[in-house]
């Protein structure tokens, strides 16, 4: 590991993990896998930490096939080669799914459905997602501006209904941070065939207000993340 990689992510990641208590030792976790960036670099840092740290906890990655991520040959050549088990469920519901009126909802509430109900079969206790400091700040956004409500995803919650932990160990790593170890560590993405929804959906719109404001006041995701931590939501 490149030692600027603590400065730059890992003491962020492990940060989140002590305050949190994401993770400890003898934990098996799930890490849900989209072929995207985010959560690649998060089983990547994941590794890294288990590497480089007194914790020793299990990591196995999960992609839910829903008929658009067609291509995940590379990232599952790529957890065989670090020697991370791959979990691959297929479920075709994209005919569906764009029928309705909130199809990015439903599609990851099914995902969400799924990712648990593995869990539970294959004795998994937490499964991690890779929302990074950015998505905190996002979804913080979105729900002021439509719904006029105070909230945003917890770094650690449980879910009674399944006996599981869903933890979020990148809430203090920017999405910039991430772009750039993805490049430099040539991280594998799976081919994003055909999403009608992922450049023209309310996140996105609030991703470039955000990007906006960066402009003028740069440190604006580390302050809103700074009152989240202050206000009582977490
Ligand atoms: N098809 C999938 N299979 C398994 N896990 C998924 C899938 N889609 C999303 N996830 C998990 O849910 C998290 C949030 O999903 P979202 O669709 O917001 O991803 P994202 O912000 O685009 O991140 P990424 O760059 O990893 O795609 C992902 O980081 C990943 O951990």
């Amino acid at each position: 590991m490149k030692k600027w990689y603590n400065k730059l992510f890992l003491n962020n990641i492990r940060k989140a993990v002590d305050k949190y208590n994401l993770i400890e030792n003898e934990d098996n976790i799930l890490v849900g896998l989209s072929g995207g960036k985010d959560s690649i670099f998060l089983i990547y840092a994941l590794d890294l930490l288990r590497k480089n740290s007194y914790l020793d906890f299990n990591i196995t990655g999960i992609h839910i096939d829903i008929g658009i991520n067609a291509n995940m040959e590379k990232v599952k050549n790529y957890l065989n080669y670090i020697n991370i088990p791959y979990i691959y469920e297929n479920i075709n519901i994209k005919g569906n799914i764009f029928k309705e009126r909130n199809p990015c909802y439903i599609c990851s509430k099914i995902k969400r459905g799924i990712i648990a109900r593995v869990s539970k079969e294959k004795g998994f206790n937490k499964i991690a997602y890779g929302h990074h400091m950015t998505d905190v700040v996002n979804t913080f956004l979105l729900n002021i501006i439509y719904t006029g409500q105070f909230h945003t995803f917890k770094p650690n919650s449980y879910n009674k209904e399944h006996n599981l932990y869903l933890i979020r160990p990148l809430i203090y790593v920017k999405e910039e941070i991430i772009k750039k170890v993805v490049i430099d560590e040539n991280l594998p993405l799976g081919i994003n065939n055909y999403c009608p929804y992922a450049e023209k959906n309310k996140r996105k719109e609030i991703a470039i207000l955000i990007k906006n404001i960066k402009k003028n006041y740069p440190d604006f995701e580390e302050k809103t993340l700074k009152a989240i931590e202050k206000s009582n939501l977490w």
